[in-house]
């Protein structure tokens, strides 16, 4: 598949290529372009029969119909299944749900799946587009901060379980991703916010100069600065390809870096029911967890933890849950996608910049990162 033509883009757009061999394909970023992403999409995929429409609830009358009417102004059949904005939707119901909507509406394998939402439509529309009729061709368009800085890129889809994260899904890349920035402008803040914590993630796995650009920014960026995300979002997105490109399925340990807090993340989710927290701002205790367990096992010095944790809190990010349950966290790590024979693995930091893999950490070691962050740092 040829990437798009850079002579054929909206003229503000940036084109970040994907170039894994058997799926290259583009992210496109850009800020109010939205009425040309139905274009931009039929221009990728012209033999494109039908566009099954998969949109948050939130956002379908803002974001999602104007794109729906697009594609109908250009003659293609087109479809919408709307999803309950929510954590709770990535779920087997709703997943069953498409599979039966798809079918009835005749997806086929010309059928386009185009996600309008953030990283829970992303998911579910993902997996759906992954088994249904074995494989249909994706089309991100991420609507948050967290999915056009994360989940829309890299091909990471599924569904949770009751306790357990992300356990059922598959790798399916997507054809392309769309972002246009004008989206977060009906953003809640707190949703901002929560995508901040994956924008610091990649300064702490791979960036150090990054780190220290959001340090001077992060003021900036909490008040939704068009121009400073606009950079943090081209930067994540490259970041997160290259990481991508050099392990697309998680097999050598690069892609797991990504990981960095979610072994602790995923654990709160899953203990709080997932609706208490955002998955970011779950990872931002998660990061604080596991730079408490890497200084305690004398990996990264107490001023590592202090700078991380500053920066976080710049960006309106939690830091402590009170209730956090040490063995109830335990166990859900059980169903980390690291485990390896049976033990946990987690991403550590052991400069700015630079994570790396450690296992046959004793709980009692994980159980005093937790407790630390029942309360905020003093
Ligand atoms: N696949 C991956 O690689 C990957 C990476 C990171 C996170 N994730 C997953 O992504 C999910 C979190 O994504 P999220 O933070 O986008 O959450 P989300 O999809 O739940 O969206 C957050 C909220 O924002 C609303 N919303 C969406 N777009 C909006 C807009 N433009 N204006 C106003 N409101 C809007 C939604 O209705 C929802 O209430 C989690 O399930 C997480 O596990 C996946
Ligand atoms: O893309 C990846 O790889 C990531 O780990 C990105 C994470 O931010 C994301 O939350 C991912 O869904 C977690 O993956 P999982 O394999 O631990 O479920
Ligand atoms: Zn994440």
């Amino acid at each position: 598949m040829s990437l798009m033509p850079e002579s054929r883009l909206p003229t503000p757009v940036q084109e970040l290529k994907v170039p894994l061999t058997a799926s290259p394909y583009s992210i496109l970023v850009g800020t109010e372009w939205w009425e040309q992403v139905g274009e931009t999409i039929h221009r990728t995929l012209p033999d494109m029969s039908h566009a099954f429409f998969v949109v948050d609830s939130e956002i379908r009358g803002q974001w999602g119909e104007p794109l729906v009417k697009q594609l109908r102004d250009v003659n293609i059949r087109v479809d919408l299944a709307e999803v309950p904005s929510g954590e709770n939707s990535k779920s087997p119901e709703q997943l069953a749900g498409l599979w039966e909507q798809m079918r009835m509406d005749r997806a086929d394998r010309q059928s386009v799946v185009i996600a309008v939402g953030g990283g829970v439509v992303g998911d579910l529309a993902g997996f759906a587009a992954a088994t249904f009729n074995r494989g249909l061709r994706l089309v991100q368009v991420p609507t948050t901060l967290l999915s056009q800085v994360d989940s829309s890129v890299g091909g990471k889809t599924g569904i949770n379980l009751p306790d357990a994260k992300n356990v059922v899904g598959a790798f399916w890349q997507p054809s392309l991703v769309v972002i246009d920035t004008v989206t977060l402008n009906t953003l809640p803040p707190r949703v901002l916010h929560s995508g901040l914590a994956e924008v610091a993630k990649y300064g702490v796995i791979a960036d150090a100069d990054f780190f220290a650009w959001l340090e001077k920014n992060a003021s900036r960026l909490a008040k939704a600065d068009p121009e400073a995300l606009r950079h943090a979002i081209a930067v994540s997105c490259q970041t997160k390809a290259d990481v991508v490109i050099a392990d697309e399925r998680e097999t050598t340990g690069r892609r797991a870096t990504l990981n960095y807090g979610h072994t602790f993340g995923h654990a709160i989710e899953a203990t709080a029911g997932y609706w208490k927290f955002l998955h970011g701002e779950a990872i931002s205790i998660g990061m604080r967890m596991a730079a408490h367990l890497a200084c305690s096992r004398g990996l990264v010095d107490a001023a590592f933890v202090d700078r991380q944790n500053a920066l976080l809190k710049q960006l309106q990010l939690p830091l402590s849950w009170d209730e956090a349950d040490p063995q109830g966290m335990l166990q859900a790590m059980q169903n980390d996608k690291k485990v390896s024979h049976g033990k946990l693995r987690f991403v550590l930091p052991t400069e700015m910049g630079h994570v790396q893999m450690y296992q046959d950490i004793p709980d009692a070691q994980i159980i005093e990162a937790i407790e630390i962050c029942q309360s905020d740092p003093s």
